[in-house]
């Protein structure tokens, strides 16, 4: 059996959830929820993004009476989000037996500057990125999985599409470049030259990219699909929306026939009302949880 907290082992968790939709939870019957509508994992937190968004104030690691109780009630993978550079939170996390922890911004950040260590970690970690320079940094600190950003709690897929975009026409770029033009792209954007290499050579990030931040519809999450995206994150679009059982199975059933119109076009009939969006450009500066870690 393969050793626990190995690179191998925290990559091949992610690529075990490939094609699949991984939904935020507050609460086990949530939980519950998502476990029956096909989510391939779940992701516990204190509130959904659009709820922290309203709420203001600082967002935290959730209580880990409530992580314990979502662990318990359902039988998939369970993940945890901590803030930004708070490494404790994750050695808490750690400890309660997570199997993944997302460094998120949709939480307050605890450190401006630096992120985790996250090869100090036997559990894995995802990350959220807007371009590939950034998703190389934070791979190159340990993480597992990349997910694009996108503004959370939004319901508007706008800055989803724009960060996938940015990440796949910037890999075509690497892979198309003469080698000798690598260094000063390296450079240039913040990345690891060895991790830059291995984009070139393969085409693709050296770990999953799923999509996350403002995905609201079935239709949303195959645009993400069909963008490029190996999965798919859902937070607030579910369980803010008027039939949350409803949305979520369409969104997973989207989410893996992403390709086929037929498919689409069914699942999309009668969900109910979908969670309310928000234009992008009404949202003040400071409240852009995309720019939180960089
Ligand atoms: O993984 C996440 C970020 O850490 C969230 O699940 C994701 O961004 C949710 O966003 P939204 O509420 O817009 O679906």
């Amino acid at each position: 059996m393969a050793e626990k907290g190995t690179w191998t082992v925290k990559k091949g968790l992610a690529e075990m959830l490939k094609g699949g939709v991984i939904m935020d939870v507050t609460t086990p019957e949530q939980a519950k929820i998502a476990e029956e509508a096909g989510a391939c994992a779940v992701m516990a937190l204190e509130r959904v993004p659009a709820d922290i968004r309203a709420a203001g104030g600082v967002a935290r690691m959730a209580d880990p009476t409530v992580i314990l109780r979502i662990m318990d009630a359902v039988t998939i993978p369970v993940m945890a989000k901590v803030r930004i550079g708070h490494f404790v939170e994750a050695q808490i996390l750690e400890q309660l037996g997570v199997d993944y922890i997302d460094e998120s911004e949709v939480l307050t950040p605890a450190d401006e500057q630096h992120h985790i260590d996250k090869h100090k970690f036997k559990v894995p970690f995802v990350c959220g990125a807007r371009n590939l320079g950034e998703a190389l940094r934070r791979i190159a600190e340990g993480a597992a999985m990349i997910r694009t950003k996108g503004e959370p709690g939004t319901g508007n897929v706008v800055e989803a599409v724009r960060h996938m975009r940015m990440m796949m026409a910037e890999i075509r770029r690497v892979q198309n470049m003469p080698r000798e033009e690598l260094m000063a792209l390296a450079k240039e954007m913040g990345a690891p030259y060895e991790l830059l290499l291995q984009v070139a050579e393969q085409g693709r990030l050296p770990v999953v990219n799923f999509a996350a931040g403002g995905i609201a519809t079935p239709a949303d999450a195959a645009l993400m699909m069909q963008l490029g995206a190996d999965g798919i994150f859902v937070g607030s679009g579910i369980f803010k929306s008027k039939n949350p059982s409803a949305r979520a199975r369409a969104i997973v059933a989207a989410t893996t026939h992403y390709n086929d119109p037929q498919v689409l076009a069914e699942v999309s009939k009668d969900l109910g009302e979908a969670m309310p969006g928000l234009e992008i450009a009404t949202i003040a500066p400071e409240q852009r949880m995309q720019d939180r870690g960089w």
